[in-house]
């Protein structure tokens, strides 16, 4: 298909609020619309809602004059017309939808920032685009206008196509850096690739803590046409409501006690961007509601300051069962439907099962003897290999990667099972869903980190050392046994 794409002139296309017949786009529709063969469509674009009527009485009066001329409004919500990178994002994928097909740009209507926009999409996506310029007929030799094709270079190295390569699903997801995607969480990468694709929509990613929550997310981030803007991150769980609000909306001067400077939120300044919020089944009833009004309002409200717009992309994470705080009244429903649009679930590492620990466990060997400098690769004697792919891992892939580390560094030969720390040759058996198991699991792996320092052990739970004594006593857990 041959595509004509253009933004409405608002002021030129209307004349005393009708539509104006020497105006950029009947002017085209007039002389060019059926040159060279014709276009198939003319998608026209107008930036937000205030214009819904002028595109409407522009559609009209092309369609009654030129019958045959397919003409496609389309309404894009702008907040900041002369915003390049706004308008950049908005547009991108637009063309980026129409990849298959030859898209000729017609330039001239529009702000100026739009013009760039298209220029730099012309020149940067790599896709069949064109862009046409009209001289008017007052400055042509024959006076009737006059279309131009503006002579300018595209890449060679195309964003579009690698993007448009990933949608046909030739991309393989094996090594993304430094990860590792083992076959079971392939179709959790795959989806995730699709989602970056699509812009703007929530994620929910589900999974116990460690399982790569935090990696998923900067993976959409960066694949997605916000890639080149900021992601940031965020713990919910780490603040207390005050601090939490005044991280993510920022303050106003004065708005409380030592504001001495307005500042801004994670939102504004991940303004175009993403921003991964860990841990939100950890946040208040009223920080719920917080967030409810941006995802329904796209908007922020810095405290002590007024409601202001936002174009951020969120992806949430929670190694909690949402729906069940739901049900419990913990978690509002409307917020996780928000959140839930396009949910993502990883699963843990003994689920992925003990072929794809084994995969990892040789990773992170490689991996480690890089990060860590070191200049030969750890060997495990097949003991020790076993204890190691039989564990039950709570901690997931981040206890798997901090093990390989603590081998590396405490060990200087092969491997053996004498190296291979106490808690995990004890729990090479299937992992117990017990809390109490998991509690006393947990306690020996501390236990066993501080070398049987209570105080110390007790520190890194976040639990007093009485606490601590009382939960060994009733574990038949003691202390010498791990000094
Ligand atoms: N597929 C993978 N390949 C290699 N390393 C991984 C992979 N997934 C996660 N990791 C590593 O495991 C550790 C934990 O990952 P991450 O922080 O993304 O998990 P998380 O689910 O967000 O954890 P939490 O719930 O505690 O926030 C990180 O050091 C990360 O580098």
């Amino acid at each position: 298909m041959k595509i004509l794409i253009s933004w409405i002139a608002y002021n030129n296309d209307f004349d005393a609020g009708e539509v104006n017949e020497s105006g950029p786009t009947y002017n085209f529709h007039n002389y060019f619309y059926e040159e060279e063969e014709g276009y198939d469509k003319h998608l026209l674009l107008a930036a937000e809602s205030s214009e819904n009527l002028r595109i409407t009485q522009l559609q009209n009066k092309l369609e009654r004059d030129f019958p045959q001329h397919q003409i496609e409004p389309k309404i894009i919500k702008i907040n900041d017309p002369i915003d390049l990178r706004e308008v950049k994002t908005k547009v991108e994928p637009i063309l980026l939808d129409l990849s298959e097909h030859q898209i000729d740009i017609f330039f001239s209507p529009g702000t100026s920032i739009m013009q760039v926009a298209w220029y730099v999409c012309h020149s940067s996506l790599g896709l069949n685009t064109r862009l046409i310029q009209v001289r008017p007929s007052r400055y042509s030799e024959n006076d009737e206008p006059e279309r131009l094709i503006m002579d300018v270079d595209t890449s060679d190295i195309p964003k579009g196509i690698i993007l448009k390569q990933k949608h046909l699903g030739s991309k393989t997801y094996e090594h993304v850096e430094d990860y590792l995607i083992t076959e079971s969480i392939k179709p959790v990468y795959e989806n995730a690739s699709k989602i970056a694709e699509t812009d703007n929509i929530t994620t929910l990613i589900h999974g116990e803590t460690g399982t790569g929550k935090e990696h998923l997310a900067r993976f959409i981030h960066d694949n997605s046409i916000r890639s080149e803007e900021p992601y940031i991150p965020i713990n919910c769980s780490a603040f207390n409501d005050n601090l939490l609000e005044s991280r993510l909306f920022g303050h106003k001067k004065g708005a409380f006690t030592g504001a001495n400077e307005d500042k801004d939120g994670i939102f504004k300044k991940a303004d175009g961007g993403t921003v991964f919020l860990d841990e939100i089944g950890d946040i208040s009833p009223y920080m719920q509601q917080a967030l409810l009004r941006v995802l329904e309002e796209k908007e922020i409200t810095p405290v002590g300051g007024t409601p202001e717009k936002v174009d951020v992309r969120i992806i949430a994470a929670s190694n909690k069962n949402l729906v069940q705080l739901c049900k419990d009244d913990e978690f509002r429903w409307d917020l996780f439907y928000r959140l839930n649009v396009a949910p993502l679930e990883l699963p843990s590492l003994q689920e992925r099962g003990k072929e794809e620990i084994e995969k990892m466990i040789n990773f992170f060997i490689d991996q480690k003897k890089e990060t860590l400098k070191k200049s030969t690769k750890l060997e495990l004697s097949k003991e020790a290999k076993s204890k190691l792919v039989n564990y039950g891992y709570p901690g997931n892939i981040r206890e798997l990667e901090n093990l390989i580390e603590r081998l590396y560094v405490f060990t200087e030969d092969e491997v053996t099972e004498n190296d291979i720390p106490r808690f995990v040759k004890e729990n090479d058996n299937e992992k117990s869903l017990l809390l109490d198991d998991i509690e006393k699991g947990h306690i020996k792996y501390v236990m066993d980190l501080y070398n049987g320092n209570q105080s110390r052990s007790a520190d890194a739970m976040g639990i007093v050392v009485n606490t601590l004594k009382s939960k060994m006593e009733k574990y038949g857990l003691v202390r010498e046994d791990f000094l």
